[in-house]
């Protein structure tokens, strides 16, 4: 018979030191176990029944009625800064949203303080019960007078389908929700601080901005000067400061927290993750990513169109995705339409067996056609040893790519027509912007209306130096620092690989490939760790 799972319940509890972790702008609490337990009360009664937030704060181990020592059960929660963490006098109000019509029928309106999100969700019976974030959402206190908030909302980096969409409900969620009225729309990204004026934002200025791509606030690459941004922030008096950009906007905004907190200001800093390329850490999935999916349907359907109306049609779409390859990964998936996708994770090679010159022989032979996805980031190293070309950055300091889908199709038409005689029928598609330069499908409407309302609550209730985001589909408030730590990319490990090579039944490039030895070698804890913890 399988063992009942222990349960971490108690009706005695005592204090144990804490352990506590530090890094940029978080801090983390271990919890030791709780073990053998079972009692419906848990949370009430161990350290759910303590607010984690505050620096007194110790946590509580439960043990069981017959005293047996309890283990360390590795519960750790990486927690987000809060104001009064170098503001202790700072004086606290009644949720204003108690007086909402909105949340006049809801159970229960405000998250509790002791709400956690677990990262993982797929775990073993003894593992430790691992890292958890904060629960995003109305708390019962807020720390400003919504009279007294200046808040103001800046967008940086490439665009995505969405951030129209976010601007429309921090404005519209800070006015309907808190009675705020004071917003500011920075405009061109992180320069437009110091080197712009403001717009006044309010829920009819942007009433139907989510109808249309792109950034109302426009953006910018670059020009992030922490001292003068908190200058500004400092002499407009503004003291909530929303951040939407990817991972380089929210190293910015992590910068930006640090500075709030040196020079002692009641400034929450909110930052809200935005990335076409779905590379940003911890976080499910980001806005605007499935629209862009979607998107890409399009051109690879065009692409499908087009080459089997032809004889031999070789069709190539080339899709964003710098160092991810979700975008093409996804749309592949999605499509069945594509007979192999290529990206940066994946090594690949063109020549000899288990080649992609072969595969598309076999394609052509067997189907009269084949149609290739291409992240931007694949085969970078390939084109570079062949274009001599200086080393190019754009104004963040991110490399600029070179066009490895004209090279594709260059290799690919060489190789048929001169080393095959095979005429064959080319047709190269890049669509790159189009897909991120329109406005946000349904689903991600719904999913940046969350993300707006999570840092409007988070805001309001004086946490600062976030990011907000869903784990596990539920959204959580995270150290900036642990989204811009590491960057996501495809797991070739993960079975999501594994199924997208199931599907299409490309070659893996295995063969003659350093990724084969990699695996061999190095991954095999890596594999079994995944195949335990994978999400998807
Ligand atoms: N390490 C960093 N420290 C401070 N600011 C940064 C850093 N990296 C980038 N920034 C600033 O963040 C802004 C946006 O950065 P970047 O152009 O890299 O886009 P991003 O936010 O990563 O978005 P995406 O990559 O999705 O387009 C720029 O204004 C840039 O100056
Ligand atoms: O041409 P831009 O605006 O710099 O953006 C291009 C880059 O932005 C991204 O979409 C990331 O935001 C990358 O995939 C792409 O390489
Ligand atoms: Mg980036």
């Amino acid at each position: 018979m399988e063992s009942a799972i222990s349960s971490p319940l108690s009706t005695s509890s005592h204090l144990l030191p804490s352990p506590y972790r530090s890094s940029l702008g978080s801090r983390s609490q271990s919890f030791p176990s709780l073990q053998n337990l079972r009692h419906p009360s848990f949370k009430s009664r161990c350290f759910f029944g303590v607010p984690f937030r505050s620096r007194q704060t110790q946590p509580i181990r439960c043990q069981s009625s017959n005293q047996q020592p309890a283990k360390d059960d590795g519960f750790v929660i990486e927690d987000v800064p809060h104001l009064t963490d170098f503001l202790s006098n700072l004086p606290s109000y009644p949720n204003p949203l108690k007086q909402s019509q909105a949340y006049a029928v809801v159970k229960q309106t405000f998250v509790s303080t002791d709400d956690v999100v677990a990262q993982k969700v797929v775990v073993q019976k003894d593992d430790p019960r691992g890292v958890h974030f904060r629960r995003a959402g109305p708390r019962e206190k807020v720390y400003f007078k919504s009279d007294e908030v200046r808040a103001c909302i800046v967008t940086c980096g490439g665009l995505c389908p969405g951030i129209n969409t976010v601007i429309r409900e921090i404005v519209c969620g800070l006015n309907y929700m808190y009675g705020v009225e004071d917003i500011l729309g920075i405009e061109g990204g992180y320069r437009g601080f110091y080197s712009k004026n403001t717009l006044r934002l309010t829920p009819k200025v942007v009433n139907d901005i989510h109808k249309r791509g792109g950034t109302f606030l426009r953006t910018s690459r670059g020009g992030h000067d922490t001292n003068k941004i908190v200058d500004n922030i400092q002499d407009r008096g503004i003291n909530q400061v929303y951040i939407i950009g990817g991972d380089g906007t929210q190293k910015g905004a992590a910068l930006i927290y640090k500075e709030v907190e040196k020079r002692g200001l009641q400034v929450a800093v909110a930052g809200i993750p935005k990335t076409i390329d779905n590379d940003i850490a911890v976080i499910d999935k980001s806005f605007g990513f499935d629209t862009a999916v979607e998107e890409a349907q399009r051109a690879i359907n065009a692409a499908h169109v087009e080459v089997e109306s032809v004889e031999n049609g070789v069709g190539i779409v080339k899709l964003m995705g710098r160092y991810s390859g979700f975008i093409a990964l996804y749309a592949t998936l999605a499509s069945r339409d594509v007979d192999c996708c290529l990206v940066p994770e994946s090594p690949f090679y063109l020549e000899g067996r288990g080649g992609l010159f072969e595969f598309v022989e076999e394609r052509l032979k067997e189907n009269g056609h084949v149609v290739i996805v291409l992240a931007e980031g694949a085969g970078q190293e390939y084109v570079a040893q062949e274009m001599q070309v200086v080393d190019g950055k754009d104004a963040s300091g991110n490399k600029l790519l070179l066009d490895v889908g004209l090279w594709l199709t260059e290799k690919i038409k060489d190789h048929f027509t001169k080393v095959q005689k095979m005429a064959i029928n080319m047709k190269y598609i890049d669509p790159t912007y189009m897909i991120r330069a329109i406005p946000s499908n349904a689903s991600d409407n719904i999913y940046c209306t969350l993300l707006a309302q999570s840092a409007v609550h988070g805001a309001m209730a004086g946490f600062s130096g976030f990011t907000v985001g869903p784990v596990n589909s539920r959204h959580a408030y995270i150290p900036i620092s642990r989204v811009t730590e590491t960057q996501n990319t495809v797991n070739l490990t993960d079975r999501m690989w594994a199924r997208l090579l199931a599907s299409t039944n490309q070659p893996s490039f295995l063969e003659g490939n350093a990724l084969h030895e990699r695996v061999d070698k190095e991954d095999v804890d890596v594999i079994n760790h995944n195949m335990r913890a994978t999400s998807i």
